[in-house]
């Protein structure tokens, strides 16, 4: 862990992180931007949320000109802390409610509607601008869209089964066949989307977590950051 000290005089660094579900984009940026004194931000958090405040409001899901016209309505406000990120809409912390099944299932749709894009990439921007030493920014588009200029960028990759199986435990013991199709449908959707789809920036470098544990990639991304403040 970087002393307080250390961490304020270090040059401030932006670090994106991509990847598809389950790759272990939130664990590693957490605990990444935790040991090197950087803020941190759950993109997908964001996504979630707003997709929260559509099915709260009625909003047909199925009905891309009805998401355009609500993408404005929502105050969405991410909390940075890595030991404790937060996330609310309209004042009201909704970081139990978007992890839901119904969420899971419909952030896609929500996500792909360029209006929310649009609306939720400025946010990230501000925020990644605002973060005084530096920020790890983590979800599917950060390296290729949101900070194209980022000091850092890795993609993580896992295979299905690994990334199920990671899911399943969470989940306690749902079913890692039907964890691993909803995973893989999810990607499809993310990947396949017009506006921004999730994918590996030309300058990002790989990462395959399968068969490695949480704390070897963690090392690997701390190892890759201190690199390139040491070179800035
Ligand atoms: N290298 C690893 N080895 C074993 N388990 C891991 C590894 N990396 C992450 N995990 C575990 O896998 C699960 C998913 O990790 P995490 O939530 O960080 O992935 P993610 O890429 O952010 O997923 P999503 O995009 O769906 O939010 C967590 O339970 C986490 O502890
Ligand atoms: N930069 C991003 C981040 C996320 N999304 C969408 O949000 C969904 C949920 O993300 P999680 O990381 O919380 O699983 C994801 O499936 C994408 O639809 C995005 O589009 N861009």
């Amino acid at each position: 862990m970087e002393t307080a000290a250390a961490a304020r005089t270090a040059p401030a660094v932006i670090v994106a992180i991509d990847g598809p579900s389950g790759t272990g984009k939130s664990s590693t940026s957490k605990a990444v931007a935790a040991q090197l004194g950087l803020s941190y931000l759950d993109t997908g958090a964001q996504y979630r949320a707003i997709t929260w405040w559509m099915v709260n409001n009625g909003i047909d899901i199925t009905d891309p000109s009805a998401i355009a016209g609500a993408a404005d309505k929502p105050e969405i406000v991410s909390g940075t802390d890595p030991s404790g990120p937060t996330i609310a809409v309209d004042g009201t912390d909704v970081a139990g409610p978007i992890r839901t099944e119904e969420v899971t299932s419909k952030v896609s749709a929500v996500s792909a509607v360029p209006e929310v894009r649009t609306r939720i990439t400025e946010l990230q921007r501000s925020i990644a601008a605002g973060a005084g030493a530096g920020i790890v920014v983590e979800g599917r588009d950060i390296g290729t869209t949101v900070l194209p200029d980022a000091d850092l960028k890795i993609f993580l990759t896992a295979s299905p089964e690994a990334r199920a199986a990671r899911r399943s435990g969470e989940l306690k013991g749902a079913d890692v066949a039907a964890t691993r199709d909803s995973l893989i449908k999810r990607d499809a959707a993310d990947s396949g989307r017009k506006t921004s789809p999730l994918a590996k920036a030309g300058d990002a470098v790989e990462v395959d977590t399968t068969d490695l544990t949480l704390q070897q990639v963690i090392e690997c991304v701390v190892t890759l950051v201190e690199e390139k403040r040491a070179a800035k």
